[in-house]
């Protein structure tokens, strides 16, 4: 697709041969429905596509997002029936899937009926996986609507619920047909949402791109503001550099992809002890939980103490938590024991060796995570 010479829209392709698929980022536009009927085609065999399930939460159901994603599908001629959910981590469970096969056997959705999710990583993750499910897997498009959602969630196919004791435990890789990214979306988001969604773009500098993180520095002030042309900056940075990492190894198979997982070990584990839809949200559990990885590397001769000082700067500054109230390093370990990571009981870790630049390790010693879980706690 040309782009146009105002620089506000772009695209990212996501080339996974026959899955691939198009990040499409505008400010405002209104091409939606044909970008899904196109998108469709591409990836299902230039199957039509008649009827879609659009799945979103009642924070959006008198959004514009959702009412634009009603009438654009109308539009191409795909009847949409919505299916609106609870706000929140908690909806991320088996009762809301089974609500949502409810839905597509009420709609009498064949295998050329689409899935469409309007919304935060919970809405992606949880319509996602009931796509990927019914009928053996249906076409699904994504709608972000968080920061998160679009720098992270909307993009690498990895859909799932969580179990009560174990973060997304449950799930599947199912890569959209394509992700239709409107960062105008995030006018309505609430200030500590868009928090959330920058504990993952700065995730993306500490193991990625240094220069990305050196930038980031530079325009926190300008972010914070909701500055456009910031916002699609980011935006587009993270879906290329998470293109990139899925491409190339879209299964988590060889280890690269686990890159994407830095602060996750810890941050799941904060997320399940206190309760799905409880103190923390995922992107804080993550800012959180990048500390205390980085502190592990520090313990194992990773890194010096100047990285972790310079990340807990820039979260600091961004209004992120370094450390989690009330919390116990036993039990966050024990937690950590259901990672998905984990192999052969030994709990693994994406640590940093440098700015931009992590591995996957499974060499802390117990003594050392518990070392660095205590200043997360005090
Ligand atoms: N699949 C992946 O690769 C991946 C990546 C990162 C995170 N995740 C998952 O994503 C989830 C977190 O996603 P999230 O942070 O988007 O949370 P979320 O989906 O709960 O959304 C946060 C809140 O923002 C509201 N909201 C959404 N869009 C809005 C808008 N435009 N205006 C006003 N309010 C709006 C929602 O109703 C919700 O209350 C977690 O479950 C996490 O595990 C998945
Ligand atoms: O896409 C990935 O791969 C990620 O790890 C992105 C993470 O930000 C995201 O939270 C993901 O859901 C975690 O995956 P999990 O396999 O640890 O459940
Ligand atoms: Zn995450």
């Amino acid at each position: 697709m040309p782009e146009p010479p105002d620089g506000t829209e772009s695209s990212v392709l996501v080339d996974l041969g026959p899955r691939r698929y198009t990040v499409r980022v505008v400010t405002g536009s209104r091409g939606f429905g044909a970008f899904a009927r196109e998108s469709l085609a591409a990836t299902w065999a230039g199957r039509a596509c008649r009827s879609a399930l659009v799945v979103t939460d009642a924070n959006l159901a008198d959004h514009p997002a959702a009412a634009g994603t009603l009438d654009a599908l109308r539009n191409v001629q795909i009847e949409p029936r919505l299916a609106v959910l609870d706000p929140g981590e908690a909806t991320k469970s088996l009762p809301s899937a089974s609500r949502l096969y409810d839905e597509l056997v009420a709609m009498r959705a064949d295998r050329h009926a689409a899935v469409v999710a309007v919304g935060g990583g919970v809405i992606g993750d949880l319509a996602g996986f009931a796509a990927a499910t019914y009928a053996r897997g249906v076409p699904l498009l994504m709608v972000p609507t968080t920061l998160l959602a679009q720098v992270d969630s909307s993009v690498g196919g990895k859909v799932g619920i969580n179990h009560p004791r174990a973060k997304n435990i449950i799930g599947a890789f199912h890569q959209p047909s394509g992700v239709w990214v409107d960062t105008a979306t995030l006018d309505t988001l609430p200030d500590r949402e868009l928090r959330c969604g920058l504990a993952e773009v700065v995730k993306y500098g500490v193991i990625l791109d240094a220069a990305f993180f050196e930038g980031l520095e530079e325009r926190v002030g300008e972010i914070l503001a909701r500055d456009p042309a910031a916002i699609r900056w980011i935006v587009a940075r993270c879906c290329e550099l998470k293109a990139d990492v899925v491409t190339r190894d879209e299964r988590e198979e060889t280890g690269l992809r686990a890159v994407l997982n830095f602060g996750h070990t810890v941050g799941h584990a904060v997320e399940a002890v206190a309760g799905y839809g409880g103190a923390y949200q995922h992107g804080e559990a993550v800012a959180a939980g990048m500390v205390a990885e980085c502190r592990i590397a520090e313990r194992i001769g990773w890194i010096g103490p100047g990285l972790t000082d310079r990340l807990i700067g820039l979260l600091a500054r961004i209004g992120l938590p370094t450390r989690i109230n009330g919390c116990d390093p036993a039990t966050l370990l024990e937690a950590m024991g259901r990672d998905k990571k984990n192999e052969a009981g030994a709990v693994r870790f994406v640590l940093p060796r440098e700015l931009g630049r992590v591995e996957l390790t499974g060499l802390p010693s117990r003594d050392d995570v518990v070392a660095a879980l205590e200043p997360l706690c005090r």
